[in-house]
């Protein structure tokens, strides 16, 4: 009360505040605020200023308020995952199109129409909680299915294959591609020279290495991406019968990526770039969506394939096993709290239900271990299964307890069985007909240490991946591998690369070696299996003839000036709210400009915040004095020039020329250009241009 006696009242902004002797700020509770409260409950009634003896003397420890409060952030951080570090989630629901009860007896998959609870977590690899979103990298796709008979985890990548044949060359795969040991950089990135160190000795990651040096690395969006369970699993059904089984999320948005040179920019001007879309777009109401698709094959054909549905370094091409859509997965909730439920949101591959089972994949089998063991270190103990992100919604009833954080310990009086206890008391009992019994598959074999050899073929699908892309993503990848064994100190690592890739492809080779600066091509690897060469390619594969048929759920930057063409901004946003577009307005102010009809309109953002790159494509509707001024500013440049080296399409009014002439594109106006206004096409012939996402035929013209 004393303290409280020297406190005056001051305004800021709209609030009243009080002010205490030393100029600090105090809000207080009352008209609908709280009551500030220690973790016990205690109203707290000062939270500037520590108890001490005097004004100007030591602090006292009989501070409780301030000692919980130090203690309690001192240990608010805790050790990030070994991989997958950043990532992003939301939640949502999986919805079965039809009953799959021939199939598998697994509970989500019984009825057409039936809902189970997902809570789905984005994230990238390599980098760690901090790093950005647009690394090249494989984004992990982990889907957490609350199903009514336990809890299934899809833990999988938006890349069917993986770097590795067995687990146990994990950690030299990710210590490889993490910072180098001693200098701790460099961050998310495998562009070092101990990435391809590994890479280019462990030849079984050839097919995995062309998907990473593809645009799948560098998506536009977590929406515009697939999922993939990677594995070959079961399905199993009541009675008893299994069918081989693939897992693919295909996103109902379509496939879209980002290029290089954009991506390197947009981890500068927004490093969350994909969470702040996912974010945006489900709180806009604009629930991504991706229908689970099944490769079914059976013995017979496992047996004929021309590989091992047991190695995860190959896909069945959907051509061979076509994809069967049995449902649909929508996010339509963001988090409430980050930390609560992204952070503590523990997956696990072993996380599987009645219906559906493991199989022999030396990689899979070696993931069910790794993953529990982590997350006791990582959440800090076994009851993690207790939050809530993590807990089944079915019932729940074991003998298991205590132990760090217990929450939901058994309350009856029997914690063993068997027991004599009745029912009440006596707790659960195994349940033969409903519990999950494994496919008992035949096994036998002598205990080695052995690779089957019908793992040896490592070259022939990562050309089946090249030759079915198009030859803009084929230069893409080309590129990428110049990019990335340009940053490789050790010439005999680029070299060996290169030699690796002449299994996969001579003219990608010879265009790698040509981008190093190579003398003279090295020659081929020794191949543990012969190139086939004559795979026929899988549309299914490429980014570009997969993707969306609309810019439904794309964003145009709209630059302005003050005397904008009000008219004509109010078409632009109306043709792109009719494709389900969104606008942003870009300006040199944030405080908006006024427009030619004597209005004001606010900015979305200013210029040198919200660079092109940030845009599917861009629309220049200035006046001519507008432009002028913009061409004296290297943002207001950059914002064009880049927007066409990354093939965006870009609608402009005659008077923005002046922009054009300060890049030096007044003489390349391709048809990727669209001019609109003054009596020239009408927006909604911009729109319809746009749903080609890049005019891809200036990729040829620029380099
Ligand atoms: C097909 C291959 C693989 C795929 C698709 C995959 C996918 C994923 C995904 C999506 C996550 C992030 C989960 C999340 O969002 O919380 C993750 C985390 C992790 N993965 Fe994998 N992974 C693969 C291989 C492996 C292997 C071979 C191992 C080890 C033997 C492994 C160990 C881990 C660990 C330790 C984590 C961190 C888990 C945590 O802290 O919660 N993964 N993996």
């Amino acid at each position: 009360m004393g303290d409280k006696a020297k406190r005056d009242e001051v305004r800021y902004g709209e609030e009243m505040v009080e002010r205490g002797a030393g100029g600090e700020l105090h809000q207080t509770a009352g008209d609908g605020r709280k009551s500030l409260t220690t973790q016990q409950g205690i109203v707290v009634s000062d939270d500037q200023n520590t108890l001490r003896a005097g004004e100007r003397g030591p602090d006292l420890l009989e501070d409780f308020h301030f000692r919980e409060k130090i203690f309690h952030f001192d240990h608010e951080r805790i050790p990030e995952r070994v991989v997958h570090a950043r990532g992003f989630g939301a939640h949502g629901f999986f919805e079965t199109y039809e009953s799959l009860s021939d199939i598998t007896r697994a509970d989500l998959f019984q009825q057409s129409g039936q809902r189970t609870e997902a809570f789905v977590r984005f994230s990238t690899v390599a980098g760690s909680r901090g790093s950005f979103d647009l690394a090249r990298d494989v984004r992990g796709f982990a889907v957490k299915l609350y199903t009514r008979e336990g809890n299934w985890d899809l833990v999988g990548n938006n890349i069917p294959v993986f770097f590795i044949q067995d687990a146990i060359k994990f950690p030299d795969v990710i210590h490889a591609a993490k910072p180098e040991p001693d200098r701790g950089f460099p961050q998310a990135q495998t562009a070092h020279d101990n990435f391809w160190d590994f890479a280019s000795l462990m030849p079984e990651s050839t097919h995995m290495l062309m998907w990473i040096m593809s645009d799948r690395a560098i998506p536009r969006s977590f929406r515009f991406m697939e999922g993939f369970g990677v594995h070959t699993f079961r399905l199993v059904n009541a009675e008893g019968r299994s069918t081989f089984v693939k897992f693919h999320w295909k996103p109902k948005q379509g496939l879209q990526s980002v290029v290089w040179n954009e991506a390197v920019k947009i981890n500068g001007a927004d490093p969350d770039f994909h969470r702040r879309d996912l974010w945006d777009a489900i709180n806009r109401g604009a629930y991504p969506e991706w229908e689970l698709g099944l490769q079914l094959f059976d013995d017979d054909f496992a047996d004929r394939f021309a590989f091992d549905v047991l190695d995860p370094t190959k896909i069945i091409p959907e051509e061979e096993v076509p994809l069967r859509r049995v449902g649909r997965l929508v996010l339509d909730r963001v988090v409430d709290n980050f930390f609560a439920e992204t952070e503590q949101v523990a997956f696990c591959t072993q996380n599987i239900v009645p219906g559906i089972d493991f199989t022999n994949d030396p990689l899979l089998q070696g993931r069910n271990f790794s993953y529990l063991d982590t997350q006791l270190k990582r959440l800090g103990g076994p009851n993690f299964t207790q939050l809530r992100v993590n807990a089944p919604r079915c019932p729940v009833a074991h003998f298991q307890q205590d132990g760090h954080m217990a929450m939901a310990n058994p309350t009856s009086r029997a914690n063993y069985e068997p027991n004599s206890w009745p029912p009440d008391e006596g707790g659960p009992r195994e349940d033969p007909m409903r519990g999950f019994t494994t496919y008992p598959s035949q096994e036998s074999g002598p205990k080695r240490r052995l690779r089957a050899e019908s793992f040896a073929d490592h070259y022939s699908q990562a050309r089946l991946f090249y030759m079915s892309q198009a030859p803009v993503e084929r230069r893409h990848i080309a590129d990428a591998f110049v990019f990335e064994l340009s940053k490789c100190d050790r010439a005999d690592i680029r070299t060996r690369m290169v030699a690796g890739l002449r299994n996969v492809d001579d003219d990608l080779a010879r265009i790698v070696a040509d981008g190093l600066g190579l003398a003279e091509l090295p020659d081929p690897l020794p191949a543990a299996r012969e190139t086939v060469r004559d795979l026929t390619p899988s549309p299914a594969l490429s980014i570009m003839a997969n993707g969306p048929e609309t810019f439904a759920g794309r964003k145009i930057g709209i630059l302005v000036t003050d005397g904008v063409d009000a008219e004509l901004l109010a078409g632009l946003r109306a043709a792109a709210a009719k494709e389900k577009a969104n606008v942003e307005i870009v300006a040199p102010v944030v405080g908006g400009v006024d427009t030619s009809d004597g209005n004001h309109i606010a900015a979305d953002q200013k210029l040198e915040g919200a660079p092109s790159v940030l845009y599917d494509a861009v629309a220049l509707l200035t006046t001519k004095e507008g432009a002028a001024q913009l061409a004296n500013l290297p943002a207001a440049r950059d914002f064009v020039s880049d927007a066409y080296a990354h093939c965006k399409f870009i609608a402009y009014v005659d008077e923005a020329n002046a922009l054009f002439a300060a890049t030096g594109l007044d003489t390349h106006l391709d048809d990727g250009f669209v001019r609109i206004g003054n009596g020239q096409r009408p927006a909604t012939d911009f729109l319809t241009r746009c749903r080609q996402l890049r005019s891809w035929g200036r990729q040829a013209t620029i380099s």
